[in-house]
């Protein structure tokens, strides 16, 4: 999903939620008490995401880590291995706490020699093969689980993009195969864990642009990625992932110095209102939306202003 750059204004359709869901996630809020939303299942676009009560224009509604994140090799800046913040030197993590929370994966990925699968990835200019890499080496150290994404819905897959899947696959567990991990440690990695996770990634996966400007600025402020600077990476949420797509959104996502996810109403929202964000650039027409939508995300959109044609 890209981060919306310009967005429109007018309101749209919610549909009714026919089943709620228990979830249970680490999430933080702006608030002590547990974030205004629920997920629940609709009859047209699968979960979505709803206010359980009226949300002002401005309000953090929540905040997510990463289940997964990965530095784009085309930052222009190097970041934190851990939580792409901005590095200041030479060290792959931005503090300590970073380093000691992903000290285990890290050890786990230098072990490996990473020449042919990175060539991969970096003349046909894929960046997701890097997520899977990342959440293979946190598996291996025993900090996610191998399901970990399994919630999330896939993206139908067409035999050229399994076909190219393989290849990255094959890659993948010839790095781990000539390093000192065992057979048992990388029982989970079979073609079809490879292909699932990618299917997953594809629909769900976030581009990530640091907003710049002040915090309290880009906190108060409800249009704060208006300003996002170039992408530093990209990252897999879980409770982001169920907010639906509108070229007229009522809620955004924003970064501010690191991948821990904001999500921000843009406007008031009523109580039982579904909250969708944008998944692209909501200024271009029609036409162009639709097809990046089709091409991007395999749906056609059933958002109020595509379906009045603006
Ligand atoms: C990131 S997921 C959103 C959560 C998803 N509804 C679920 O149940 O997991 C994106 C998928 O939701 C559906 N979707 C999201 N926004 C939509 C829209 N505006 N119109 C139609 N389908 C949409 C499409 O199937 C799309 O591939």
């Amino acid at each position: 999903m890209a981060v919306p750059l310009r967005l429109a204004s007018s309101r749209f359709f919610f549909p009714k939620p026919l089943h709620i869901f228990s979830f249970s996630f680490s999430f933080s809020t702006s608030s002590p008490s547990p974030p205004p939303i629920r997920v629940s299942l609709t009859d047209s676009v699968g979960r979505a995401v709803f206010a359980t009560r009226p949300i002002p224009s401005g309000y953090l509604i929540h905040t997510a880590q990463p289940a997964v994140c990965h530095p784009s090799p085309s930052a222009l800046h190097p970041v934190c291995y851990s939580c792409l913040s901005t590095l200041s030197q030479r060290s792959p993590f931005c503090s300590h706490h970073c380093h000691q929370r992903s000290k285990e994966y890290y050890d786990v990925e230098m072990k490996a020699n990473w020449e042919d699968f990175d060539d991969y990835c970096r003349n046909r200019g894929l960046k997701y093969p890097f997520l899977v890499k990342r959440l293979a080496c946190m598996i291996i150290s025993g900090v996610a689980k191998s399901d970990s994404l399994d919630i999330l819905q896939p993206a139908t897959l067409t035999p050229e993009m399994i076909f190219e899947m393989e290849e990255g696959f094959t890659l993948l567990r010839n790095a781990f195969t000539k390093t000192l991990v065992s057979d048992e440690q990388i029982a989970f990695l079979t073609k079809q864990w490879y292909i699932s996770v990618l299917a997953r990634i594809r629909i769900n996966a976030f581009r990530i642009e640091l907003a710049s400007g002040s915090y309290e600025d880009l906190l108060s402020s409800a249009f704060a990625s208006v300003e996002a600077e170039t992408a530093v990476g990209n990252a897999v949420y879980i409770l982001p992932s169920f907010y639906n797509h509108d070229c007229d959104p009522n809620a955004h996502i924003i970064w501010i110095d690191s991948a821990e996810a904001k999500l921000k109403a843009l406007r008031d929202i009523d109580e039982g209102e579904e909250m969708r964000i944008c998944y692209i650039d909501a200024s271009l027409n029609r036409d162009a939306r639709r097809e990046l939508l089709f091409r991007g995300f395999g749906f056609q959109c059933n958002c109020s202003r595509c379906l009045h044609g603006d």
